[in-house]
């Protein structure tokens, strides 16, 4: 058995915890998969590595509406994944080396673990490892649903998609949320046919509404998309391609592919971490419940030392709020008497599709309900791009920004853009929810260049006619 000061399962967010503080105390950093976990080597860094280049594909297509003809030669599918990948593998090994051969203090473990007991884990090939304080930074996979031919080698998820040796002349994707949004653009822009079946209609239906419709509806020029599609079955045809069992509004059909891609939502990892064996506390949707400190829960209660960060504990499986959590948690494990908070008030998110989205804070749905219940009256303004300076440039026509406010005060509540960079305009929004700034007053307290698209969002805040507005 060894004893660590501080153990941490998952590399990660969780790589991020040790910092200096920590450089005279022994330190365990476990990791049965790819150092650097998800966002690094299979999620956020890859994908959005894909999406550039397949924005400049796209561009080909776009430019004749403006009087430019650029035509699209070839996408070089192994030329862009090997540069992904040289670059990201690079990352990830000299990250393993450094944890496992340059630092004194810190031991690399490379297996999985479960606990044995709340401060005890045990590695596949048998080894204790006890700690006085444990960080679950386990993360999530990929679920498959049951649908037989799952196995068939034809079928990915995002995890292995990106490797795959030649572009697919056709693709299914299942599911219809942000992985398939994002893919779906990716493979349609670099020339695949893509079908998309949806089990529920429109995409991205968690989003709101007025952006689900919009997306679904501009996306369906792009790719073949089936609303409220079930898949039933796949099956390998003699050729080597699949045929797909679908059942949808107007009954079952087939479809031959070439590729299945699997993107119907992740599960957080704790299954595989033996949480019965310490007795901590599980959501019924399977994630570590903690506190606002991202302690562990057992028995509703928090469990001294024992921490949880990231998509196994958090509401939102988003790298930038697991590097929240990772903050706090650094924080917390070396202030035991001065514990600070997550803070998920204005949890931002974007969509890196085509149209990109980006939102924060809460839907109509959610910002009606909130204001009926308090009694106050909402705000409500959608302005779009095309009614902008540089909407014009753009001949935009699908690009708009939605806000959402209490009319009186005019505090945003909500904040959802479609089109062109959202996820860069949206910024100035999420700041104004963080800092309490009203509508108006950051509308009219400061310059918007001209004619930048930013003039959208300026537009929108006056466009709310809140209660602080001249
Ligand atoms: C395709 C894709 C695209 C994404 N794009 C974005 C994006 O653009 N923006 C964004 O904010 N988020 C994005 N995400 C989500 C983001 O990647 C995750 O929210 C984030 O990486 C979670 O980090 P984590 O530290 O919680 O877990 P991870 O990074 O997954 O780390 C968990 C680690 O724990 C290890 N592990 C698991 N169980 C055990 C065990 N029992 N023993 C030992 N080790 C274990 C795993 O091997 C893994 O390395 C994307 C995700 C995917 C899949
Ligand atoms: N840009 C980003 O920030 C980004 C990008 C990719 C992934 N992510 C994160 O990763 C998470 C997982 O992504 P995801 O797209 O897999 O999940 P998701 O939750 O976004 O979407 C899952 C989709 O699959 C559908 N679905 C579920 N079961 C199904 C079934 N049996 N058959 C058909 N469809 C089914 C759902 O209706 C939904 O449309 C996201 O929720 C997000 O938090 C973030």
């Amino acid at each position: 058995m060894t004893h660590f000061d501080l153990a941490i399962i998952g590399s990660g967010s969780g790589n991020s915890l040790i910092t200096p503080d920590w450089d005279d105390k022994k330190v365990a950093v476990i990791d049965g998969g790819t150092f650097g976990g998800t966002c690094l080597n299979v999620g956020c860094i890859p994908t959005k590595m894909y999406v550039y280049p397949a924005q400049l594909a796209a561009a080909a297509s776009d430019a004749a509406r403006l009087g430019v003809d650029v035509t699209l030669d070839k996408v070089h599918w192994r030329d862009i994944r090997d540069r992904i990948f040289t670059r990201i593998d690079a990352i990830s090994t000299g990250g393993r080396r450094y944890r496992a051969e340059e630092l004194d203090n810190v031991t690399l473990y490379d297996s999985h673990v479960r606990f044995v007991s709340e401060h005890a884990l045990e590695t596949e090939d048998g080894q204790r490892i006890t700690a006085d304080q444990i960080v679950v930074a386990a993360g999530s996979r990929p679920v498959l649903p049951n649908i037989p031919g799952m196995d068939l080698p034809q079928v990915h998820t995002s995890d292995t998609v990106m490797r795959i040796p030649d572009l697919p002349e056709r693709i299914l994707i299942i599911g219809g949320g942000y992985i398939a949004a994002e893919f779906g653009f990716v493979f349609s822009a670099f020339g695949a046919k893509v079908t998309m079946a949806a089990r529920s209609g429109p995409l991205l239906r968690a989003l709101d509404a007025t952006v689900s419709e919009r997306f679904t509806e501009a996306v369906s020029k792009q790719w073949d998309v089936r609303l409220d599609t079930e898949v039933t079955s796949l099956m390998e045809n003699p050729d080597g391609s699949v045929r797909a069992s679908l059942e949808g509004p107007d009954g079952a059909s087939t479809l031959d592919t070439d590729l299945v891609l699997v993107a119907t939502g992740r599960v957080p990892n704790t299954d595989r971490l033996g949480i019965e064996a310490a007795g901590f506390d599980l959501r019924p949707d399977g994630r570590l419940a903690v506190d606002e400190f991202q302690r562990l829960l057992k028995g509703g209660k928090p469990v001294e030392g024992v921490w949880g960060l990231g998509d196994v504990s958090s509401d939102f499986q988003l790298k930038h709020v697991a590097n929240h959590e990772a903050r706090t948690v650094a924080h917390n494990l070396v202030h035991p008497e001065n514990l600070k908070a997550s803070d998920h008030r204005f949890v931002p998110a974007a969509v890196f599709s085509s149209p990109q989205i980006a939102s924060v804070g809460m839907t109509e749905e959610e910002a009606c309900r909130d204001t009926e219940a308090r009694g106050v009256e909402l705000a409500l303004a959608v302005q779009e791009y095309g009614s902008t300076a540089y909407g014009w440039a753009m001949e935009d026509t699908t690009g708009f920004v939605k806000l959402l406010a209490e009319k009186e005060s005019g505090k945003l509540l909500g904040a959802h853009i479609m089109g062109h960079e959202a996820s860069m305009l949206i910024q100035p929004l999420i700041q104004a929810m963080s800092f309490g700034l009203d509508a108006a007053s950051m509308a009219s307290g400061q310059y918007w260049i001209h004619p930048a698209l930013t003039e959208v969002v300026e537009n929108a805040l006056l466009s709310l006619k809140t209660g602080t507005g001249d």
